[in-house]
């Protein structure tokens, strides 16, 4: 193996740290501290872990943590009279509706009835516009989260061929906006893409957001390139549960010049991001200064 492992654990870790010293700076300035609600509709069993995760680390942070669980058959319109107490409740700064939602639910209806500047997934198509518009927004933390690591390890992108594959709302363009932003060339490749090797294999900076476990090897990747994999999929090997990404550790380690991995990767830079946009969002509410290196 040649390639530079990029510890995103570790990285996630230190913008915690950075994140709780503000929080307890601005909370002896101000006596409010940021504070984050997370819905959760129904009892999927992987969100209930992700979600106990967010609350664990936001209180490890300093911030408040509220909660919101909703059984499965709970109606659109209890849903968006939730978001709406919370858009006008003061100490709730940040707002994450847990996705997916259970199907009689439409998703975009909720995302858009968040107030957008409350709406750290930056989903709410006002965020998603002003992303597109080069203008201030909340960026998605995933596609941030990839994006602080691309730059500390080029320090500057400018004038790179990055290639993105997957097109989702929440990954996929975001990121290639942000790449974009960044003075990269970019190519976005999806499912209906032609000779997606060989478009990859010319990418310096390769982002897999698919969710095909492995599908990537060491013929999609540039010598050299650096493959961030934001595919999180699990899977049975040797009669045990694992979670792995959409690249192939163990291959492309041999050729890529940097790789993100599964998990301790992008996942971990997720969760950091999300409290990020949270101080964000509560700097931009108190029209406190913003500390540098949260948003982009
Ligand atoms: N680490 C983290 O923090 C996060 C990880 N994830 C993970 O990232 C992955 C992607 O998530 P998300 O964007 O929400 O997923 P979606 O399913 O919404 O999107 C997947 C995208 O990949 C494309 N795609 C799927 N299969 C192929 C293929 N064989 N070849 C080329 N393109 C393909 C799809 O193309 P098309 O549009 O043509 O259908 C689509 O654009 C998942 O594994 C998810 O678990 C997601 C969010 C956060
Ligand atoms: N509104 C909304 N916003 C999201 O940001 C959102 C969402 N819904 N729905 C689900 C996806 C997925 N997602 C992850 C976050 C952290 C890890 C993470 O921390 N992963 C660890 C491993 C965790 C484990 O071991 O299970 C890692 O990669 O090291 C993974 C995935 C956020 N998502």
């Amino acid at each position: 193996m040649s390639a530079k492992v990029i510890d995103g654990k570790a990285f996630a870790g230190k913008l915690r740290a950075k994140i709780a010293s503000h929080v307890a700076r601005l909370r002896d300035e101000t006596g409010v501290v940021p504070g984050l609600a997370v819905v959760l509709v129904g009892e999927d069993a992987a969100s209930q872990v992700y979600v106990r995760n967010k609350g664990i680390q936001t209180v490890a942070v300093g911030m408040a943590s509220y909660e919101h669980k909703l059984p499965a058959e709970a109606s659109e319109s209890q849903l968006l009279a939730l978001i709406a107490d919370l858009n006008a409740d003061r100490s709730v700064h940040g707002i994450l509706v847990q996705l997916p939602l259970p199907a009689h639910i439409d998703a975009g209806a909720v995302i858009n009835a968040i107030d957008p500047r409350k709406d750290v997934d930056g989903f709410h198509v006002t965020n998603v516009g002003l992303l597109a518009t080069g203008q201030r927004s909340m960026v998605p933390c995933t596609p941030l989260g990839c994006l602080m690591m691309l730059r500390d390890h080029f320090g500057s992108l400018r004038g790179r061929t990055a290639v993105v594959v997957g097109r989702s709302n929440i990954v996929g363009k975001p990121m290639a906006q942000l790449l974009l932003r960044d003075d990269c060339s970019v190519t976005i490749v999806h499912r209906h893409s032609l000779g997606m090797a060989e478009i990859c294999r010319r990418a310096d900076i390769l982002v897999t957001a698919v969710g095909q476990p492995e599908m990537f090897d060491a013929s999609y990747v540039k010598p050299g390139a650096v493959v961030i994999d934001v595919g999180i999929n699990r899977i049975e090997r040797d009669g045990r549960s694992k979670l792995v990404g959409d690249v192939n550790f163990a291959d492309v380690a041999n050729i890529a010049g940097a790789i993100t991995p599964v998990p301790g990767g992008v996942g971990p830079m997720t969760i950091a991001c999300l409290l990020a946009n949270t101080l964000t969002a509560y700097c931009r509410a108190h029209d406190l200064p913003e500390p540098d290196g949260l948003a982009v």
